[in-house]
């Protein structure tokens, strides 16, 4: 049974190894997953994401590949010889792309000894509302409607998960397997900023909803004392998961 410290991903949204490498020594064993996203890896390259592995941290690489079946199982095996524990794909990109993915992966992971990693499918951005999702996008329906079809599309291709809004939790742990693993960034205490996120929820109705893992960025690695907001938001996720367990 995994504690709230653990089901807590921080995205390390930083441009410099020394930025990211000072977040993760402050927080150290205060949260499960360090997160390095397109604007850390874009700027320091692979090399962050192993030094933190290296320290013994697991690292959630998120790149959000989205393009051709063979373009993103290449990639997703090259993440996978790196060690990586979680890594994210875009689940528009389809059934065939996802399916590859998770093979190549699998097949990466055996041949190097390496764990399997999590594959992660992002549905529906946390950023985007009905407004930008129908008007802007051009996808019709509720976000929800969206969410959901491309939940199943993603247990349908085989990958470990998703990643959705903590706003559609209730609905897709009604119709998803009970294995299938929600990561829920837009996540956002009453004392933080919502920035650009649009569809949040605070961390203790996160977990209480039915999150497995939730994401936090800002409100932690941009506080006067991030070790400190992070313990705060373990202790609201560990509120949730308290009633989660009631209500089951
Ligand atoms: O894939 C993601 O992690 C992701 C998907 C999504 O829909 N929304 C979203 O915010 N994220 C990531 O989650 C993190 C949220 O950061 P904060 O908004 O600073 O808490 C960022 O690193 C985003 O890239």
């Amino acid at each position: 049974m995994l504690l709230a410290k653990d089901r807590l991903i921080v995205a390390l949204d930083v441009d410099s190894r020394e930025e990211a490498l000072t977040i993760v020594k402050a927080l150290g064993n205060n949260c499960g997953t360090f997160k390095v996203g397109m604007q850390l890896h874009n700027s320091v390259g692979f090399a962050i994401t192993e030094e933190i592995i290296a320290l013994g941290y697991p690292v959630f690489l998120d790149l959000k590949f989205h393009d051709i079946p063979n373009t993103v199982a290449k990639a997703s095996s090259v993440v996978t010889s790196k060690g990586v524990s979680m890594f994210t794909l875009h689940a528009s990109g389809g059934k065939a792309m996802m399916a590859q993915a998770a093979e190549e992966a699998a097949k990466k992971a055996d041949l190097t000894a390496r764990q399997k990693p999590l594959v992660l499918a992002v549905t529906i951005l946390t950023s985007m509302n009905q407004q930008t999702l129908n008007e802007e996008v051009g996808m019709a329906g509720s976000v929800e409607q969206n969410v959901l079809r491309l939940a199943r599309l993603a247990e349908e291709a085989g990958v470990g998960g998703i990643v959705a809004s903590p706003q559609e939790i209730h609905l897709l742990r009604e119709h998803c397997g009970k294995d299938f693993i929600i990561v829920t960034p837009g996540v956002r205490p009453q004392w933080a900023d919502a920035n650009d996120q649009a569809r949040t929820m605070t961390p203790q109705e996160a977990m209480a909803a039915g999150a497995d893992y939730l994401v936090v960025g800002r409100p932690i690695t941009k506080a006067a004392d991030p070790a400190q907001a992070a313990l705060r938001i373990i202790e609201e996720m560990e509120k949730g998961m308290a009633q989660r367990k009631t209500h089951q």
